[in-house]
């Protein structure tokens, strides 16, 4: 069984959110069947719950909660650190409701000895283990390393909340984790529980349903969007994108587009490669597009070694905008695709590119219905297979989009009739850029669909179907704030 990203179960969570189901109901899910757990694993007995001030410890504070109505059942909670560093509203929530419990004894942690001194660890039937869970960065910290040795130096059974802690979620070796006698992970396997040095730390993983809604992960929603809309303080220029767009030709509106609604999505740098015949109509849209004339007017194979270089300057390369059919443009487009490392193709570039796209190239292709099927797809129903098959994340447009890089799919209903302007995929392939220039593809064209559609829909509140593709650009902040 494959496992998911934190990122994509962090993602999950905030469309719940979005839909109207709060963390708080699935954190209470979630600590009902830790106590569940525990009570199948030990009818009486003292329960040692040792929680961190995160989410995961959230869990456990809930599970106490349940578990406090049995009789033959006391439980003592360390919490490592104080109470008022505890870091999540839910967490802190489900904490001040343990007043009205019966908790045997609590204490806060800041040296692992005060843990020892209190002899729980020698008393205990069984530990809950809730730590640190997919919250965990980088190298474990004190106090928090000492008391996973104490846990496990303990030999007590233990229970742990999503994943052992100190365990890497995403599969990475961290130099020391709780070992677990069963771990009962919310939601879905995740990626690191999932791969094969995860026995070493537990001896049994139980995937527990938290009631997640079905439409939190079948659409994309604003958790698709919510790691795009956050930055570092210590952010330096070009770490949000680089693109490169080859386009333009017949049209020279088409890469303009592009280009400005990468740059509205975020984008730190938009070049335009363009045929010497549009590039300065492109270049008098904005200021803010720097455009590169190409030899002649259609793109042809003498532009290749330009374009490589260029190229070598970019994070991606959204190419196919305006640049026509001409044979001699599909020829070097597919000559091109080799001299990318991430390429997102549109339009007319469809016609040059070669399936299956080899290993070593991330592409993402956005096709209409139309292009679809001139590719050799079988539908929106085929979006996963093909995807698969030709080692490519498909944005299938239409009435609603079908995105898939052949593992999952994901479904944008966000849009309206409205937007069958003409540009509309320009400005769709500009933002798709902008976000693969700094996610994987699949993330990439989910956020993308996501902000196109309601920077759509937010255009078509003001302009009503009369809305144009550059009033989308000027929507896409909004999406984003
Ligand atoms: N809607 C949600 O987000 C839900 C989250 N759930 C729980 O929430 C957990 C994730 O919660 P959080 O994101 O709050 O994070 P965690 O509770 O996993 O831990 C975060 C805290 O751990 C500490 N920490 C992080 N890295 C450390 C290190 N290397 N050494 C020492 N201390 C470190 C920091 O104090 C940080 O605030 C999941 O594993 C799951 O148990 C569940 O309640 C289900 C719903
Ligand atoms: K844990």
């Amino acid at each position: 069984m494959k496992g998911i990203t934190t990122s994509r179960m962090k993602t999950i969570d905030e469309n719940c959110e979005h839909l109207g189901l709060k963390g708080l109901q699935l954190m209470e899910n979630a600590g009902a069947a830790i106590a569940h757990e525990v009570k199948e694993r030990i009818q009486k007995g003292n329960v040692l719950i040792v929680a961190g001030r995160g989410n995961n410890g959230g869990d456990a504070f809930v599970a106490a909660r349940h578990l406090v109505y049995d009789p033959a059942i006391t439980v003592n909670i360390a919490l490592i650190g104080s109470a008022s560093g505890i870091r999540t509203q839910d967490s802190m929530h489900n904490f001040a409701l343990l007043e009205h419990c019966r908790i045997e004894g609590f204490i806060e942690i800041t040296d692992p000895q005060q843990l020892k001194a209190t002899r729980w660890l020698d008393d205990a039937d069984l530990i809950v283990d809730a730590l640190l869970g997919t919250g965990i960065t980088g190298k474990l910290r004190e106090t928090e390393a000492t008391v996973i040795d104490l846990i496990n130096d303990s030999k007590v059974p233990v229970v742990a909340v999503d994943v052992p802690s100190g365990f890497d979620p995403e599969g990475g070796k961290f130099d020391r984790s709780v070992r677990a006698d069963i771990t009962l992970t919310f939601h879905r396997m995740k990626k690191g529980l999932a791969s094969d040095h995860a026995k070493e730390y537990t001896s049994e993983v139980k995937v527990i349903n938290i009631g997640v809604c079905e439409d939190a992960e079948t659409y994309v929603g604003k958790g698709d969007i919510a790691a795009f809309r956050t930055r570092s303080r210590d952010s330096h220029k070009g770490q949000h994108g680089r693109m490169l767009i080859i386009g333009g030709g017949p049209y020279s509106g088409a890469p303009a587009l592009t280009a400005m609604a990468a740059l509205r999505t975020g984008a730190d740098i938009v070049t335009v490669a363009a045929p010497a015949n549009v590039a300065d109509i492109i270049a008098s849209f904005s200021p803010n597009i720097i455009v590169k004339a190409l030899s002649s007017n259609i793109l042809c194979e003498k532009d290749i070694d330009t374009v490589a270089k260029l190229i070598e300057g970019h994070d991606v390369v959204v190419m196919g905008m305006g640049l026509g059919r001409d044979e001699r443009t599909k020829d070097t487009v597919s000559k091109i695709v080799p001299l990318c490392k991430k390429v997102v193709v549109d339009a007319d570039g469809l016609y040059g590119i070669a399936l299956p796209v080899p290993e070593d190239i991330e592409m993402i292709i956005t096709p209409h219905a139309g292009e679809f099927t001139a590719l050799g797809g079988n539908g929106k129903e085929d979006a996963l297979e093909f995807s698969k098959k030709n080692n490519v994340t498909v944005l299938l447009k239409g009435k609603e989009d079908h995105i898939s890089n052949g593992e999952r799919v994901a479904i944008n209903h966000t849009g309206n009739p409205g937007m069958t302007v003409g540009g509309t995929g320009d400005v769709l392939a500009g933002i798709t850029g902008a976000l693969f220039a700094i996610a994987p593809a699949m993330d990439a064209a989910c956020g993308a669909a996501y902000i196109n559609g309601v920077a759509g829909d937010l255009a078509f509140e003001r302009w009503g179907h009369g809305l144009l593709a550059t009033d989308i650009i000027d929507m896409i902040t909004e999406v984003m704030k």
